[in-house]
């Protein structure tokens, strides 16, 4: 559905001189800063993926996203929205395209919301028939009967991005890049938004790119993730795949039932498990206790490289287990772990 193909975006910008004139003279000034906002990314979407876009800021999200849409001409590279080319067929190109900035809306600032939608379905050659089929769907899928005579400029920031999603999928894409759709709503609204997001994905089989600084957006979302940082892909898969790769420790905690004994001088320690047949020369899997207190035991322990029941066993020597808990880390401080290695 999508095919990105070594893409790259420099941006130049005139270097801004000091002193006297200081405007006047960078207006003449031949000197530029270059600025590689995307550098050589290639990937390829099938149809029916949910994938989110994320890295920090400034990373070339936006960019990257513009140039997919059609919005930006890549530098060098090529990008193909259904066998598409959106630079060189914006026409055929945004048919099968639904934008959403989360920034930004489409809709007509002073129309009630249901005016804007009859000018983009006329825009798009949206007949009266499809036009009413599908807003009473998205209607009720996102509420949006509640707002449908009010100005766009009196919604709320929530009510704002319902009725902007809705409109970008008035038309029916097949494809549709959002851009912060969640950014300062409250839990409500990003729950309502996230649902129809899902819905328009599993059921109608839309192929979706998400960038989003939203974590549980992207884990409650994304079946693939790709990571942009300083311009480039650095990671491009799954997230339980990238959580293995960056290794971070599970945290397990352990709750005994009656008296158990756990040296002391072993908190903040590292103990080996002492398993079965280690292999030759490598040291032997660990876990480190973090805390202790009447009940419990809580450890911490990387599962790459220590097996549960090894680990379990080993605690089961302290005392009689009642309840074990793991936790493992968040996704956030998966990404901040994977943009530091
Ligand atoms: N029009 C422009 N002119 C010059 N530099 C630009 C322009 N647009 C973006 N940049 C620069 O390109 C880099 C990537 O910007 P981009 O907006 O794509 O990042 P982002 O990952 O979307 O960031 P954020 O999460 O903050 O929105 C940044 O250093 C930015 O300053």
């Amino acid at each position: 559905m999508i095919e990105a193909r070594h893409l790259c975006k420099e941006f130049k910008t005139a270097v801004v001189r000091e002193g006297r004139f200081a405007g006047i003279r960078t207006l003449f000034s031949r000197e530029y800063r270059v600025k590689e906002a995307v550098q050589d990314i290639s990937f390829q979407v099938e149809r029916g993926e949910f994938v989110g876009y994320i890295g920090p800021n400034g990373a070339g999200k936006s960019t990257t996203i513009k140039m997919l849409t059609g919005i930006l001409h890549p530098t060098s590279g090529e990008v193909r929205l259904g066998g598409v080319n959106p630079h060189r067929e914006r026409q055929k190109a945004v048919r099968q395209l639904g934008v959403v900035f989360g920034q930004r809306s489409q809709l007509w600032w002073d129309l009630p919301v249901r005016d804007s939608y009859d000018i983009l379905a006329e825009m798009y050659g949206v007949s009266a028939h499809e036009k009413k089929q599908r807003l009473d769907q998205f209607a009720e899928l996102l509420n949006l009967h509640e707002f449908w005579m009010t100005p766009v400029r009196k919604l709320s920031l929530g009510q704002r991005m319902r009725a902007d999603i809705a409109a970008s999928m008035l038309h029916d894409p097949e494809l549709l890049f959002l851009d912060e759709p969640t950014i300062g709503l409250d839990v409500h609204a990003k729950r309502r938004i996230r649902q129809f997001l899902q819905t328009i994905n599993r059921e109608f089989g839309k192929t979706i790119i998400l960038t989003t600084h939203d974590m549980d957006d992207i884990e409650e979302l994304c079946g693939r993730v790709m990571v942009i940082d300083h311009g480039t892909l650095t990671y491009d898969g799954t997230i339980p795949y990238l959580r293995d790769k960056i290794g971070l420790p599970t945290v397990i905690r352990v709750k005994f039932r009656g008296a158990f004994h756990v040296p002391k001088e072993l908190l903040g320690q590292s103990v080996a498990i002492e398993k079965s047949a280690g292999i030759m020369g490598l040291p032997l899997p660990s876990f480190r206790v973090k805390e202790l207190d009447d009940q419990t035991v809580t450890v911490e322990a990387n599962r790459q490289s220590v097996n549960t029941m090894d680990l379990i066993r080993t605690l089961g020597m302290w005392g009689e287990i009642d309840d074990i808990a793991m936790e493992e880390p968040g996704f956030e401080e998966v990404i901040r772990s994977f943009s530091a290695s």
